[in-house]
C-alpha cells in the first residue's frame, strides 16, 4: 500500500470512515468520472491550456530529459516555473475558493456560521490534476492554522506555485558535515534550516531539488492554494517513500551554530488529507 494512504490510514477514523476516493495524495489520487463536474466537461472542448501548458513542460523536464531528477538544476526547470507563473486560481476552478478565503481574511465573513466553526479543525485537501510514471500534478489547499508537517521528497525535484493565501515555508538541508553531525541520534538526521520565509501568490514559482530545501513544513498562516509538480513521484518501492520529522533540541549536543536535529516521526494523528473533485481546466 502507498505510504500516504498507509499514513492516513493509520491517523484518525475520519480517514477510516470516509470512501477510499475522498483520501488523496501524489500517492493516492484516482478520482472517478462522477466528480467531473460540468464546468469541468466544459473545461474538456479547449484543445489546449495552461494547465496542459503545465504537464508539457513537466514532461520536458520530467519525462524527455535523460538526466535523473537528482541531477536537475535551476536551469533545467526554467520552462516549467514560466508554465507555472502562467497559471491563476481561474484556471484551477478555485476562484471561488480563493475569493471565499480572502472575504475571511478580511474579516467580511464573521457574522455567517462557517465563520465560527474555527474549532473544527478542517483537514488539507488535495486536488489531483495529473500523474504519469515520471511526475505527478496537484494542489493542496491548507486551512489557516494547519500545516504539512516536516517532511521530505526523497530523490525528487518539486516546483510549486502559491495560488492564493500566505503560506509560512521552513526548509532545511541535511548537513552530514556540521561537528558531530554523525553522532545523531538514531533514526534523526543533522540539518540546517536554509529557509524560514513566508510566500504569497506575488512570489511566484518555486523549486526545491533533491539536494536543496528538500526537507520542507508549510504553515498556513493564511488559508492558502499550493500547486505541486513532483518528479518522480514518491514510490517505496524506488526508495522515495515521504518520511515526517520532528524537530529535538539541538542545544548542547556541540553540533555547531545553526544546526536542527530532525528526528523521523509517524506524521501527527490530525494530519489527514481529503480529496476533492477537480474542476479546473483539463489536460489535453
Ligand atoms: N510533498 C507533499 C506536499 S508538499 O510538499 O507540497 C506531499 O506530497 O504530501
Amino acid at each position: 500500500m502507498r505510504s500516504f494512504l498507509k499514513a492516513a490510514l493509520r491517523t484518525n477514523t475520519l480517514s477510516r470512515t470516509r470512501p477510499a476516493q475522498t483520501l488523496a495524495s501524489p500517492r493516492n489520487r484516482s478520482f472517478d468520472s462522477v466528480n467531473w463536474t460540468r464546468s469541468h466537461v466544459r473545461a474538456m472542448s479547449a484543445s489546449t491550456s495552461a494547465v496542459s501548458g503545465v504537464v508539457e513542460a513537466a514532461r520536458g523536464v520530467f519525462s524527455r530529459r535523460l538526466l535523473p531528477s537528482e541531477h536537475l538544476t535551476e536551469k533545467d526547470v526554467q520552462e516549467l516555473l514560466k508554465s507555472l507563473g502562467k497559471i491563476t486560481v481561474n484556471e484551477v476552478g478555485l476562484a471561488k475558493n480563493a475569493e471565499e478565503e480572502r472575504a475571511k481574511a478580511a474579516g467580511l465573513l464573521s457574522g455567517l456560521p462557517f465563520a465560527r466553526q474555527k474549532d473544527r479543525r478542517p483537514p488539507v485537501t488535495y486536488y489531483h490534476i495529473y500523474e504519469c510514471p515520471d511526475f505527478t500534478v496537484g494542489i493542496f489547499c491548507i486551512p489557516e492554522g494547519r500545516d504539512i508537517p516536516t517532511h521530505d521528497h526523497p530523490g525528487m525535484t518539486v516546483c510549486s506555485k502559491v495560488l492564493y493565501g500566505r503560506v509560512r515555508v521552513e526548509s532545511y538541508d541535511e548537513a552530514p558535515d556540521l561537528a558531530g553531525a554523525a553522532g545523531a541520534p538514531p533514526g534523526a538526521i543533522v540539518a540546517r534550516k536554509v529557509r524560514d520565509d513566508v510566500v504569497t501568490e506575488g512570489s511566484g514559482p518555486q523549486t526545491l531539488f533533491s539536494e536543496s530545501g528538500n526537507i520542507h513544513r508549510f504553515s498556513a498562516v493564511e488559508s492558502c492554494a499550493i500547486l505541486d509538480v513532483l518528479g518522480p513521484p514518491y514510490d517505496s518501492s524506488q526508495g522515495r517513500e515521504i518520511a515526517y520529522y520532528e524537530e529535538d533540541e539541538a542545544e548542547g549536543l556541540g553540533l555547531g551554530e545553526g544546526a536542527s536535529v530532525l528526528r523521523k516521526v509517524l506524521p501527527p494523528d490530525d494530519f489527514v488529507v481529503e480529496g476533492r473533485p477537480y474542476t479546473g481546466e483539463r489536460v489535453a
